[in-house]
């Protein structure tokens, strides 16, 4: 397939650029998509936190999803932050009349600031969303966000991050990408389940940069876009991780922020056509 992918992320904002609707149309670019987004809320942070949230009338966002499909086929969906109950249904219902032919659900719950992006009353409706949904489906959950998912406590090693991932997909018959960067190792793994269970490692090397604003959003919005040209989960989240890790590589000679910086996006694009070379990186680990 030679198409440039149409990819719609359906998320809230970040004004710095690093995660969110931001963050999610520079990966699809970055992966060689045409980027579209609806705004769930609008969020007031940077990068050191969030300092306010406004969701407007879920019957604009309504508005929006239908604008955005009544005039353009989407190859693929992602779904970020949704924030209240009131607008995981309202996605719920316009998945259900749209049925895009694939979908990952990044399910955001709180930000590493610790603040909300989905409120614990929320939680429920999403969970119903992923029952319900009748796409081709992947969840990106991080270890907290898993450990909601599959109603546990939160994982301590790779073995319960395994099992945990194996016990959503069953749950919710969906495919799950969960996600090892909140595990205190020194590699960056992940684990992509099918709904069947097969399990397979996705690895990946840690990087050692504190600037890691956003490679949640960065990576599932990454992987919808390469899923469309590769017609399959596996090889997408292959290339979507090896990106990942290159636009993280490069993070540190970005200085957005004086908190946890976002990554580099077209680092390596930039490097290949000559535009900007990064310096070698040199001297400890920031953190
Ligand atoms: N220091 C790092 N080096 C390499 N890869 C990393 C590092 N930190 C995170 N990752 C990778 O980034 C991706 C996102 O993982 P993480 O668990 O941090 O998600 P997240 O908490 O949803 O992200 P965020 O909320 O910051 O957007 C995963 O593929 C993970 O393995
Ligand atoms: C809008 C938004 N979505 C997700 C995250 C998590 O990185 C964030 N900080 N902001």
């Amino acid at each position: 397939m030679n198409a440039v992918p149409r990819v719609l992320s359906v998320a809230g904002t970040d004004p710095t650029g690093g995660a969110g609707i931001q963050a999610d149309l520079k990966a699809i670019a970055a992966l060689g998509g045409y980027g579209m987004a609806v705004v769930t809320a609008l969020v007031a942070q940077n990068t050191m936190g969030i300092r306010a949230v406004h969701a407007p009338p879920v019957e604009f966002l309504r508005r929006q999803l239908d604008g955005v499909c009544d005039d353009v086929e989407v190859d693929a969906v992602k779904l970020g932050m949704l924030f209240d109950t009131a607008i995981v249904e309202t996605v719920a219902d316009w998945l259900g009349r749209v049925r895009p032919p694939a979908l990952v659900v990044d399910p955001v719950m709180v930000a590493t600031s610790g603040d909300r992006l989905l409120l614990p009353e929320a939680e429920a409706a999403l969970m119903r969303l992923l029952g319900e949904v009748e796409s081709d489906v992947l969840v990106t959950p991080n270890l907290p966000e898993l450990a909601v998912l599959a109603s546990a406590a939160p994982a301590r090693t790779e073995s319960d991050l395994s099992d945990q991932a194996r016990v959503v997909a069953s749950a919710y018959g969906v495919r799950v990408l969960a996600k090892g960067g909140h595990l205190d190792a020194d590699h960056s793994d992940d684990v992509l389940v099918a709904p069947d269970g097969t399990t397979t490692a996705i690895p990946g090397r840690r990087v050692a940069t504190r600037h890691t604003h956003g490679t949640g959003c960065s990576l599932s919005a990454a992987v919808a876009t390469a899923r469309v040209r590769h017609g399959s989960w596996e090889p997408a989240v292959r290339e979507a991780k090896a990106w990942l890790t290159e636009s993280l590589q490069a993070a540190g000679t970005l200085h957005v922020g004086r908190g946890r910086g976002p990554i580099s996006h077209f680092a390596g694009l930039w490097s290949r056509a000559g535009t900007y070379a990064p310096p070698p990186v040199t001297g400890r680990p920031i953190d």
